[in-house]
């Protein structure tokens, strides 16, 4: 019966000229039996509260506020992020490797099928994705021009967000929308515009790049590799050894429960059938401000700023010297970039995987050095400056000096990485929100005088 109706699905999105794939044929088959476990979900707890929500609550970002549902991640203040139940570790070790090599690292194609059908890929099915998106990377005539005619002090988050707007052209739901696009079938066009526009990020990510920093070629695109070790060689980078971090980057970065403001940017904006296409680029945009995403370039500023202050004044970057940097930082009304987080109270497993990481390819990389000397001092300064409700180092504080040691030193790029990444995430449950048929998200809000008039 299922495979069934999968070949019916199959060949009625054939019919309205849409692609087929190994994971649209599974997700047909899974998206029947979610459809209908949230129609449980509403009948047996729709009654029930998920808490109260305090004035201080709604004067304070809505912290700690339960009211959206996010299928692929969760996150736990003190243990960190579990995607699909599984923790970095778990996901080491149950995706497929994205090399083939045995123990190598797993690619972000492999995590995706996770997220949007909620099981492993197996190889052969992780494969099937890469060559899907393969198949689906080539970019319309008009996004390279633009890109090569953006001026060269825009930042690459503005471009790469102004570069996915303009690709909404391409847009298979904006187009099915017009024609009449029946409620059930949702799921089906955003499926296809999710997958393109995640296929086609790396062109775009290395053009900017590139064009930005270097002499605008980019390598031939290169179907026999992985989505990640692909997008290494049309960056400008060959080492495998970058192309393991590269895949680490992309899977971790990926998803963070909902919340966060990229992911609720993405999920708010697709909630009112924006296509993915607008909905991603306005998840960038959010992803793009200093207190989230774009705090990566901030610590990398920051630990580079270190450097050159001490080496200036003729002194060592040790405990010291960092604590009196930190202290001007703080004293300065800044904030520590890669420190603190609005959910987690302890260190970020993120943090740890790209730690681990170090350990075992740079540990004798000057910058990595700084960090986890950093990581030795910045808590006790953070509680002795007794604000921030989290002292220990986020995702941000360690990724900038990874790619340092291995000659990416741009910083003012290392959002995009992180975008791309995010992509991964975010539109997964974006696929997961028209095919569940989420509605509209509107929030209500109130004014000051309400809360005195009506808060007892
Ligand atoms: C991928 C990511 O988005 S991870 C986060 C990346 N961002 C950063 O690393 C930037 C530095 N960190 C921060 O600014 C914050 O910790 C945030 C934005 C991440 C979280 O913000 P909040 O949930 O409001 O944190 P919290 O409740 O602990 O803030 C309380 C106070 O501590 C301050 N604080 C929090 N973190 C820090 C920090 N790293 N350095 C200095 N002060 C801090 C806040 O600014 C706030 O001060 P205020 O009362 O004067 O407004
Ligand atoms: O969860 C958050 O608010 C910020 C964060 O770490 C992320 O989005 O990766």
């Amino acid at each position: 019966m299922q495979v069934f109706r999968a070949r019916m699905v199959a060949s009625s999105a054939a019919q309205r000229g849409l692609a087929t794939s190994a994971l649209k044929d599974k997700l047909t088959e899974v998206v029947p039996k979610e459809q209908e476990k949230f129609k449980k979900l509403k009948a047996e707890y729709g009654s029930k509260s998920l808490g109260e929500v305090t004035v201080e609550q709604a004067l304070g970002g809505a912290r700690g506020v339960k009211c959206m549902i996010w299928e692929t991640s969760l996150l736990d203040a003190e243990e960190g992020i579990r995607f699909r139940g599984r923790t970095i570790p778990d996901l080491q070790k149950e995706l497929p490797p994205a090399s083939g090599e045995k123990g190598g690292e797993p690619g972000p194609e492999a995590l995706f099928w996770l997220l949007t059908t909620g099981e492993c890929p197996t190889p052969e099915q992780a494969t099937a994705l890469t060559n899907e998106l393969h198949e689906r990377a080539k970019l319309p005539d008009h996004i390279e021009p633009m890109i090569r005619s953006f001026p060269k002090d825009m930042h690459p988050m503005t471009q790469l967000s102004t570069a996915v707007t303009a690709l909404q052209t391409e847009s298979v739901f904006a187009k099915e929308y017009t024609k009449g696009l029946n409620k059930t079938k949702y799921w089906e066009a955003a499926y296809e515009d999710i997958v393109n526009v995640i296929a086609k990020l790396p062109e775009i990510a290395a053009l900017i790049y590139r064009c930005t920093y270097y002499d605008g070629k980019v390598a031939p695109y290169d179907k026999s590799l992985d989505y990640s070790a692909n997008f290494c060689r049309m960056l400008g980078y060959s080492d495998p050894e970058f192309d393991e971090l590269m895949r680490l980057y992309l899977v971790i970065h990926s998803d963070h429960e909902g919340g966060n403001a990229s992911a609720h940017t993405t999920h708010l904006v697709g909630s009112t059938l924006s296509d993915p296409y607008l909905a991603i680029a306005s998840g960038f945009n959010a992803l793009a401000g200093p207190l989230h995403g774009l705090a990566n370039q901030e610590v990398l500023r920051w630990i580079l700023d270190l450097q050159a202050h001490f080496q200036k004044e003729g002194k060592p970057v040790n405990e010291e010297t960092i604590r009196e940097f930190a202290w001007d930082t703080l004293n300065a009304g800044r904030v520590i970039p890669g420190y603190g987080h609005a959910v987690l109270r302890k260190t970020d497993p993120r943090y740890t995987a790209q730690r681990e990481f170090a350990l075992k390819f740079m540990p004798d990389d000057d910058l990595f050095h700084i960090v986890s000397t950093i990581y030795k001092v910045m808590p006790d300064v953070l509680l002795e400056h007794g604000k921030t409700k989290n002292p220990w180092p986020n995702v941000d504080s360690h990724s900038g000096v990874l790619l340092q040691h291995y000659g990416f030193k741009e910083e003012n790029f290392y959002t995009v990485l992180f975008a791309v990444s995010r992509a991964y995430g975010a539109l997964a449950q974006l696929l997961l929100d028209r095919a569940l048929g989420f509605p509209l998200e509107r929030p209500k809000s109130i004014t000051s005088d309400w809360i005195v008039k009506n808060v007892k």
